[in-house]
């Protein structure tokens, strides 16, 4: 099988690049070719046993998609985006990315015909939903995102919905929680300080902490991320009926409990890295975010996480990032 990853070059795209390189299979098929798609040319990965074709594109450019879709991919996994501080800053920008980029790409699919149905699996996130909300968002609940990203999101999330109805593609949109730890540098993402509170300081540097310590929020792993969508594209999708949008699991926990558990992990001079300097900005966007999910029709789709606990996500940076080691 042939798969195609956009947005191959950001960080869930070279994770689960990885994987699949590694595994060398997606399900129980052979993976006999891959393309890794993105704005910044993906580095071609070194010793792979398959062949990778890397390609730097801009995919919001009309007629970008279509040589890319023209391979017909069995599996495209659509991770490319601008997150939500950079779309909330550059209107346009957001827009032309997030949602024509992603219209572009299934008109590119839908122009083939032939009965060419790829599996095309979207990243959404939790930012299609908007304050008011339940202290638990459960399946049933409805999109009214507060920001362009989420709206962006959102929208896309209906579009994959209707051209799947069409039987034009095999669609499936899920929503990642905020991953955490994200490896690497900070990016424009509004919530990048739940990572890099505990990223920096394991590395030793100071971190700055622009919230109060009871802001809750709802976290998975880049291994869970990983793992989702393998998932995502090796499912069976008629199980999900017409509805081919969802919420992954995750674990909900307060930025206090995020300081405890690398206190518990890395000990006392680790959490003294953490300087608390409130930004307002930062807390009016979070005070918008969703706080806990009950992710119930994901977990009965068989969608998992690799975390039980804050501990374990903290456990999972040190090993897969750090080598074993940090700055104690
Ligand atoms: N990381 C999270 O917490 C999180 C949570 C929910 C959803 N998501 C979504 O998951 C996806 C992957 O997230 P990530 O954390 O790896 O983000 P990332 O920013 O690390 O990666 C996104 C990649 O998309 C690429 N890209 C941007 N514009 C492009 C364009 N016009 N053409 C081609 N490529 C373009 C970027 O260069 C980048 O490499 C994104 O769609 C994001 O919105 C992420
Ligand atoms: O700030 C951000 O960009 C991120 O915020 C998180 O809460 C969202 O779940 C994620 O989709 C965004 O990418």
């Amino acid at each position: 099988m042939h798969i195609l990853i956009l947005g191959a070059a950001g960080m869930v795209g070279r994770k689960l690049t990885e994987r699949l390189l590694r595994e060398g299979r997606l399900g129980n098929r052979d993976i006999g070719m891959m393309t890794l798609q993105d704005v910044v040319e993906p580095q071609k990965p070194a010793g792979a046993k398959i062949p990778v074709k890397v390609i730097g594109s801009d995919f919001a450019d009309a007629g970008a998609a279509v040589p890319l879709i023209a391979e017909r991919p069995d599996v495209i996994f659509h991770l490319a985006a601008i997150v939500s501080g950079e779309a909330e800053a550059e209107f346009d920008k957001g827009y032309r990315i997030n949602l024509d980029g992603t219209r572009y790409l299934i008109d590119a699919i839908r122009a083939v015909g032939g009965g060419y149905k790829p599996r095309l699996v979207f990243t959404s996130s939790i930012a299609v939903f908007g304050a008011p909300f339940p202290e638990k968002i459960g399946d049933e609940f409805f999109h009214t995102p507060l920001t362009s990203y989420g709206t962006q999101k959102s929208i896309c999330e209906l579009l994959i919905n209707d051209y799947t109805r069409k039987g034009l593609l095999d669609g499936i949109s899920i929503r990642l929680p905020t991953i955490c730890v994200r490896p690497g540098k900070p990016n424009k993402a509004a919530s990048g300080f739940f990572s890099n509170i505990i990223r920096e300081p394991l590395a030793g540097e100071e971190a700055i902490l622009p919230v109060s310590e009871d802001v809750r929020h709802w976290h998975a792993s880049p291994k869970s991320a990983v793992g989702f969508l393998v998932h995502a594209g090796t499912m069976d999708l008629d199980a999900m009926g017409p509805r081919r949008n969802l919420s992954m699991p995750g674990m909900s926990v307060t930025v206090g409990e995020q300081i405890a558990a690398l206190e518990r992990v890395a000990g006392k001079n680790v959490v003294a890295r953490i300087k608390r300097v409130p930004d307002p900005t930062i807390i009016g966007i979070v005070s918008g975010w969703p706080r806990d999910f009950v992710a119930d029709r994901a977990l009965k789709l068989g969608f998992t996480t690799a975390e039980k606990t804050f501990d374990d996500i903290i456990r999972i940076h040190i090993e897969d990032e750090l080598g074993g080691k940090f700055a104690a």
